[in-house]
């Protein structure tokens, strides 16, 4: 972060909190290039009545609460005395494995200097449970980020829980997020498994957005008159000023590629030095058929990666350090990096479709413009779905300024060359994927099933499928779209592997994932309609779309 941004501008040295920090946490941060406080880290450093205080902190996205939650916490467990060996102290959850390795790695960088260290391990889904628990008994972890599900795994075994028997803070990070439905079981259940609120240990929630909504279930993990501190003022836009921000309307979604493509090509040419980009679409099937598409038209102008909850765990680790180091490219994304995810450097934000809701976008946009930094943004949405804007009148959003219609014409036959390159399967589980989540919508889009299928046919054909995709008797009805006009019913064959076999029938038949990430599924932020369960297998209402 450069010390000339306007983050930073008139911020207090960290060389003023010696004596109140650790002096080896103080040479840590300068490890780090960090030599001034960020307005929440000062704020949680200088107005918390203790480092030990409960509170609720909100700042904007990209402004370095994690450094925030870090080191008062890291702080009292230096200072504080009788936590026997093995025995964790600080708890920190995530809601992507994403979000808990990049915080892991920030929590390793700070005690960098402390000697001997402090054990900081990770616990999330998609990796092998019996190393990582292995290390974890076998060691002395003193700090732990994890994800709701696989905490959860832990915590059953009542060996492993012991370790979390004297724990000294607990930390939501995303705390909305975390707080609301998809997640609530989970950690209800996290609850229930670690000592009592009584027994003292200190709670901590942070987050970009504090939707009113949540105040109801703060208690569970903050005491009664908690701190609340915040850097928004409440008039302000929750986005960061320094983001530009557009909305693209098209008439309709069989224009959504074509649009896509015409903006990419604007945006790489006002910057093609700086064009590293985050293109969010609405499920993981959606995003893996654009990371297709597009590989093929940018194979000569840019690197072109995706993130999305399909990938195995050691493709999506490697992609995201990947794209953290890239210079440039354009990366495709689902939500599993929509929150907290600190890119270096992204230019431009693009949201393809409907954000889950208002909040969602912010985070989303705060994927650049982080640290001080400028960025832009770009929500792109069909006439129907332009009910967002008028929903969410706070967002300062403004039509984008270039003309693009003309350039969306010319570029149709290169876009539809490049479908014709794409494998059917991944297009048929992008058509599937699209029923699911706009199935979820049709009240907001104002669409009944029939015209629902047909905007999804309509999609289809601008991806050049023949004819609509099959999909599977059963899928039908588990979307509620028995009996509907104009869908390609039929039985599509299981493979060995549970996947489904037969041309353009492919794509296995998931539910919506609901934000929980338990045992090897991973979900990446709010969904509208949450409602899900613990897990969230089996309970969507779409039946399908995952992100
Ligand atoms: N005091 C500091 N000086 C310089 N850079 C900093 C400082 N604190 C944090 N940063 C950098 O700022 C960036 C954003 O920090 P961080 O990821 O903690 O933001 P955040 O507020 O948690 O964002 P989000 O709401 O998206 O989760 C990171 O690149 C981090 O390294």
């Amino acid at each position: 972060m450069s010390t000339s941004t306007p983050l930073l501008e008139g911020a207090q040295p960290y060389s003023s909190m010696k004596g109140k920090l650790q002096d080896r946490l103080l040479q840590g941060l300068e490890g780090m290039g960090y030599q001034f406080m960020t307005p929440v880290q000062q704020k949680v450093l200088t107005e918390l009545p203790t480092f030990q205080s409960d509170c609720l902190v909100q700042a904007k996205t990209g402004t370095g609460k994690t450094i925030g939650f870090l080191l008062p916490t890291l702080n009292s467990l230096l200072t504080s005395s009788g936590l026997p060996k093995g025995q964790v102290a600080i708890l920190i959850l995530s809601p992507t494995r994403e979000l808990a390795l990049q915080i892991a790695k920030e929590c390793d960088s700070v005690t960098a200097q402390l000697q001997p260290r402090l054990e900081c391990h990770t616990a999330y889904g998609g990796t092998s449970k019996e190393r990582d628990l292995k290390k974890f008994l076998d060691g002395n972890p003193k700090i732990v980020v994890a994800t709701p599900g696989r905490l959860n795994d832990y915590l059953s075994d009542s060996y492993v829980a012991e370790k979390f028997a004297n724990i000294r803070t607990l930390i939501l990070d995303e705390a909305d997020t975390m707080l609301e439905a998809g997640f609530l079981n989970s950690i209800n259940d996290i609850l229930r498994r670690l000592p009592p609120k009584s027994a003292g240990w200190q709670g901590m929630c942070f987050s970009a957005t504090m939707p009113k909504k949540i105040v109801d279930v703060l208690p569970k993990v903050l005491k009664p008159g908690y701190t609340t501190l915040t850097t928004i003022d409440p008039n302000e836009t929750p986005t960061i000023d320094a983001v530009t921000q557009h909305s693209l309307i098209i008439p309709t979604v069989a224009d959504t590629y074509t649009n896509l493509y015409a903006l990419l090509l604007q945006e790489y040419e006002l910057s093609p030095q700086n064009f590293k980009v985050i293109v969010f679409g609405t499920t993981a099937n959606n995003v893996a058929l654009m990371h297709s598409v597009f590989s093929v038209l940018f194979e000569n102008k840019a690197q072109v990666f995706q993130l999305q909850s399909r990938l195995s765990q050691n493709i999506r680790t490697r992609t995201t350090n990947e794209y953290k180091a890239a210079q440039a490219g354009i990366m495709f994304a689902s939500d599993v990096i929509g929150r907290g995810m600190d890119f270096p450097n992204v230019s431009l934000v693009i949201q393809v479709g409907l954000p889950s809701n208002g909040e969602q976008y912010v985070h989303r946009v705060g994927r650049t413009a982080r640290a001080g930094n400028e960025g832009r943004a770009v929500i792109i949405l069909t006439q129907r779905e332009s009910y967002f804007l008028k929903a969410n009148k706070q967002l300062p959003i403004t039509p984008y300024p270039y003309q693009l219609s003309n350039v969306a014409v010319n570029v149709a036959s290169e876009v539809s060359t490049a479908f014709a390159n794409v494998d059917p399967t991944v297009k048929s589980k992008a058509y599937q994927a699209w029923l699911g989540f706009h199935k979820v919508y049709t009240k907001q889009l104002q669409l009944n099933n029939e015209s629902l299928v047909e905007l999804a046919n309509e999609h289809a054909f601008s991806m050049g499928c023949p004819e609509p995709p099959m999909i599977d008797k059963q899928i039908v009805g588990k979307m509620g779209l028995r009996g509907t006009p104009g869908l390609n019913v039929g039985h599509v064959e299981r493979t060995s592997h549970g996947r489904r076999g037969g041309g353009q029938g492919g794509g296995a038949p998931k539910q919506r994932d609901h934000s929980v990430d338990k045992n090897g599924m991973n979900g990446g932020g709010a969904r509208r309609g949450g409602g899900g369960g613990r897990g969230g297998r089996g309970r969507g209402r779409g039946g399908i779309s995952k992100r």
